[in-house]
């Protein structure tokens, strides 16, 4: 059987195909075509009992007649004895596992893995890697599994290195990236290849792609990047080229969709809790200490709830995805005065993202973004200590002893710790067995612990962020005993959008 043959075919679905267009179905693999169409739609193929595949698009898809070669690790001498190395085509990974008896059997991607044939002859790829948006933990391990992974497992030896994000395609000098020249790189924090926000302009990014003679292009990054890699796989298709785009996701603060996390995150909140812990010390150190430490989370405040959880050092734990307020009963201060005279002590996290609304409220700004268009965050750590100082200076009577620990860019500027790195070399090598067996406009994750190949749209087209009528909130809730802050409109609220969730 042909290895890119997809369900619709092999398990007889092509009948119960879904799409939000007229679509056809490639003979070549069974792949639904979207020929005609400006716009990429979904391919979105149907099976038994509510089964349903969100595919990735393949070169296939817009190229006919490519050829496919045996794919070299069959040679491997590594690889060569392993049972089953090659993923079954039929392989699939459920985005849902908790299910009931009489539950549809729900969206599934791809899985990500090696194919028994490759749509590249080794001695012809030529890659190029991109590093965009923040830094992260990480980056450089997924840098040098990359280049490893090509050289390697596929005998790849053309692979570029794109310096200073998206602009760097057309504005910069490239890097040869070679096994040895990446050889320690994963022992350094930041990446290597340089980043940035802002200047992404598809014409000359693809340009740059064409007049290189690039044809696989691994790009890392956050929303904002696979954004942008969805409009350059676009554009790459509208030209028609032989050009696999694989995005790699990363975000420190947790809000891509889909997959479990990233790479990066646990050795951020890792790293959390050596700040958690000196504000802890701080405020156990002297009378009415209040610790505060300001972690990343600029939407999503998982850093911060991770790291409370880890620590239980922390009494409060403030989010973006939680409102709160500072005055009157069941506020902030009451709860501060209320620890204060239990304890002696407190610890308070607080995401860079939590209480916006009360900072704009009270300091009259106006809003301002980066280069990329996300909204530059008013400084909450600052503005909260204050407060908190002015609050018990002038209306309370008791003195309180207050540090505050701005973890920010500490937590992400480090080398990722041992799990992570192992999570790095399995994405990194995904992507590479995605881009090799032709697949592309696509983002690899682990779904449910298995690595799967994800389309863009579902990636980009909302924010992952911590559901506050979920139980995991409550967990912290009951951890630290902190107030929920919550009225009842924002209880309505919440579950209001924890099933719009549900529902996608
Ligand atoms: N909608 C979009 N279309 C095309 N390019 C985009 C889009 N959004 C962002 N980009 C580009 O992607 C790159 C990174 O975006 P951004 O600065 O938002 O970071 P990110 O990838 O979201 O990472 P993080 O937010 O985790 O730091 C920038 O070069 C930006 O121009
Ligand atoms: O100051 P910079 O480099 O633009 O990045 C800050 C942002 O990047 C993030 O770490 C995401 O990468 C956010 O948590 C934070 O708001
Ligand atoms: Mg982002």
């Amino acid at each position: 059987m042909d290895p890119t043959m997809s369900n619709s075919v092999s398990n007889g679905f092509a009948d119960k195909i879904i799409t939000k267009e007229k679509v056809g179905l490639n003979p070549r693999n069974g792949f639904v075509l979207m020929e005609g169409l400006n716009k990429l739609q979904p391919k979105i193929v149907g099976g038994d009992f509510g089964y349903i595949l969100e595919d990735v698009p393949h070169l296939s898809d817009y190229i006919p007649h490519l050829p496919t070669y045996t794919n070299p690790l069959q040679y491997n001498p590594a690889y060569s004895v392993v049972k089953q190395y090659f993923v079954d085509n039929d392989d699939t990974v459920a985005q849902k596992i908790v299910v009931h008896k009489n539950s549809p059997r729900g969206v599934h991607f791809r899985r990500a893995g090696p194919r028994q044939r490759v749509y590249f002859k080794s001695d012809e790829v030529r890659a190029c890697i991109v590093t965009c948006g923040g830094l992260c933990p990480g980056l450089n391990t997924v840098i040098r599994e990359i280049v490893c992974g090509l050289h390697h497992m596929y005998d790849v030896k053309g692979v570029l290195g794109i310096v200073g994000g998206y602009r760097g395609f057309y504005s910069k000098n490239t890097i040869s990236l070679t096994p040895k020249f990446v050889n320690d790189i994963h022992k350094r924090g930041g990446t290597i290849l340089g980043t940035s926000r802002g200047g992404h302009d598809t014409k000359k990014i693809v340009d740059s792609i064409q007049d290189r003679g690039i044809n696989q292009v691994y790009i890392i990054g956050g929303d904002g990047t696979q954004k942008g890699a969805a409009v350059i796989f676009e554009e790459i298709r509208r030209r028609g080229l032989n050009v696999a785009v694989a995005g790699i996701p990363k975000t420190i603060d947790n809000d891509i969709p889909v997959i479990d996390k990233s790479f990066g995150f646990d050795t951020a909140v890792e790293e959390a809790q050596r700040a958690i812990n000196a504000a802890h010390v701080e405020a156990t150190s002297i009378e009415n200490g209040i610790g505060l430490v300001k972690l990343m989370g600029r939407y999503s405040g998982y850093i911060a709830m991770y790291a409370t959880l880890a620590s239980r050092d922390v009494d409060c734990c403030l989010i973006p995805e939680s409102p709160f307020y500072l005055e009157g009963p069941g506020g902030l201060f009451e709860y501060i005065e209320k620890r204060l005279k239990e304890n002696g002590h407190m610890v308070i996290v607080i995401a860079e993202g939590a209480g916006q609304e009360l900072l704009s409220e009270s300091l009259h700004t106006t809003d301002q973004q980066d280069a990329s268009g996300n909204k530059l965050l008013q400084d909450v750590g600052q503005w909260i200590s204050q407060r908190i100082k002015d609050h018990f200076s002038k209306r309370s009577k008791m003195a309180i002893n207050l540090k505050y620990i701005d973890l920010m860019y500490m937590i992400r500027a480090v080398p990722s710790n041992a799990s992570d790195n192992v999570y790095c070399t399995l994405v990194a090598q995904s992507a590479v067995h995605g881009a090799m067996a032709g697949y592309t406009g696509f983002t690899v994750g682990p779904v449910n612990g298995r690595h799967a190949y994800i389309p863009f749209h579902r990636i980009i087209e909302k924010q992952h962020k911590v559901v506050i009528t979920d139980r995991m909130w409550a967990r912290l809730l009951s951890s630290t005993n902190q107030p929920s802050f919550l009225s009842t409109k924002d209880v309505i609220e919440a579950s209001k959008t924890e099933n719009n969730l549900l529902n996608c």
